[in-house]
């Protein structure tokens, strides 16, 4: 260190203003100093000071003397401001996870629309299985709120405080999966400029979501294999194994089972992952739950769009909007909605349905409604065609078969006939597909 930053001061009277008067409001007139600037690199972190009793008391031999601690006292300083910054920032982070965890609940785990009604099954299996440590296996159409069930889960299990991490299996390019995963150490290949957690690292003792699991090349299958089977990962470029504590949730719209078959998905990772399936129906299945889906997007989406007033939607467009088949099931009638408010929303209603209803395959014949408009009762017989209608609608209009309607309403085929025929219900697909769509007209 530069010896001119050790100051000599053996006389307080010697010293001109504004020293002088500092000096004598902090130390007796009758005292020496030494004082020394502490530097590393280019940061002055402070000044140490040393004093003693009387005038002329140093030379520059203890100036020299006091210059050799200045290296070990400059870094012990520096130490002790890091770590204060440390604790400091880790406080910061640990607000920043309160309130978006927080805020992730706001979004997903206490809106689960449906939970009553279309998802009431599904929700029940959540409660089931989610206390416990068990993988689950989410199946559904796209969009049909895979990841929001996933978080449900989650929030609702002994893990809800630590990590939720999502991984779209899907979205990751084939050479960066296992570093995505399992992370990389320093030089593990090119770009490898520092060490890295992956994924199953940053989920310890939280849940790890993989969603379209489907999408998994073979390599990064057995790798998974690996995790689920010894509970230990390896980074990439690493020789130490990582204990991991994770629970598993993996999601996919695809037939896994028809991929074990045709060899494109290991037979084993899919029985590991399979332990607790839950299907979610499509949106065109639970058509109830419509209406309460889209007053909960008009609110979020109205606020983010900085809409004050809600559209008011007629019976009749509610009616249409619920017979759209929905392909994009709940992802679509939210965009659906937000496109709603864009192009409509300043003048206070619903302008007709931008879509083509033609896309619906042509077995597609609606979905019934078993909740009577007018609040009153439904007759018996009116509830027994409901019901046998929502089982029809389920199945395509297929009576017989381990996919037909009899074999879900666990009745013979001609048994259902029969009680068809009795209520009036036709047979022949077009006339069912005409009663669905008067029936829902009237009871909806
Ligand atoms: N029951 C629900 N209540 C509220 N919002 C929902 C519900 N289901 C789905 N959503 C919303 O719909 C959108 C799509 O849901 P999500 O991403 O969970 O579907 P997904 O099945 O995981 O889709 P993908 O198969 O494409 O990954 C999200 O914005 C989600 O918040």
């Amino acid at each position: 260190m530069n010896k001119n930053q050790i100051q000599i001061i053996n006389d307080i009277n010697n010293e001109g203003e504004p020293k002088r008067s500092l000096f004598s409001m902090l130390w007796p007139e009758n005292t020496s100093h030494l004082s020394m600037e502490l530097w590393l690199e280019k940061t002055r972190l402070g000044l140490f000071h040393l004093f003693v009793e009387g005038k002329n008391r140093y030379d520059q031999s203890h100036a020299d003397l006091l210059s050799l601690l200045h290296e070990p006292f400059a870094i012990a300083i520096s130490n002790i401001l890091q770590h204060q910054e440390i604790l400091r920032l880790k406080d910061m982070l640990a607000d920043d996870n309160n309130y978006l965890r927080n805020q992730m609940m706001e979004i997903t785990g206490d809106t689960v629309i449906g939970a009553e009604f279309g998802l009431r099954g599904v929700m029940e299996m959540v409660q089931q299985v989610a206390l416990l440590n068990s993988p689950v296996l989410l199946l559904g159409e796209t969009g049909v709120g895979k990841e929001v069930i996933a978080n449900a889960i989650h929030y609702s299990s002994k893990r809800k405080n630590n990590s939720f991490i999502r991984v779209n299996c899907g979205a990751i390019p084939e050479n960066l999966i296992d570093s995505e995963l399992f992370g990389h150490e320093k030089g593990a290949f090119t770009g490898a400029i520092s060490s890295k957690r992956g994924r199953f690292e940053r989920a310890n003792n939280g849940t790890i979501f993989l969603d379209e699991v489907g999408e998994l090349p073979p390599a990064a299958q057995v790798r998974l294999l690996r995790v689920l089977q010894q509970h230990e990962i390896e980074r990439v470029g690493g020789t130490e194994t990582i204990p991991v504590n994770v629970r598993i949730i993996s999601a996919t719209h695809q037939n896994l089972e028809a991929m074990v078959k045709s060899g494109t998905f290991r037979e084993d990772l899919f029985y590991r992952l399979n332990v607790f399936p839950i299907t979610i129906p499509p949106l065109r299945h639970r058509v109830d739950d419509i209406p309460a889906l889209i007053s909960h997007f008009l609110e979020h989406k109205s606020r983010e769009l900085g809409i004050d007033n809600l559209p008011i939607i007629s019976k009749e467009t509610m009616e249409e909007i619920q017979s759209y088949y929905w392909p994009g099931n709940v992802r679509e009638l939210e965009n659906f909605v937000e496109r709603t408010l864009i192009q409509g929303g300043i003048e206070n209603k619903i302008d007709p349905l931008p879509f083509n209803k033609t896309v619906a395959p042509e077995n597609y014949i609606g979905t019934p409604s078993l909740r009577p408009a007018t609040g009153r009762m439904l007759s018996m017989d009116e509830a027994v065609t409901a019901h046998i209608l929502k089982a029809l609608s389920q199945t395509g209009g297929r009576i017989e078969g381990g996919k037909g309607a009899a074999r879900l309403l666990k009745i013979n085929p001609s048994t259902l006939r029969g009680r068809m025929r009795k209520l009036g219900i036709p047979c022949g697909k077009n006339g069912l597909a005409t009663r669905i769509m008067n029936f829902n007209k009237r009871h909806s």
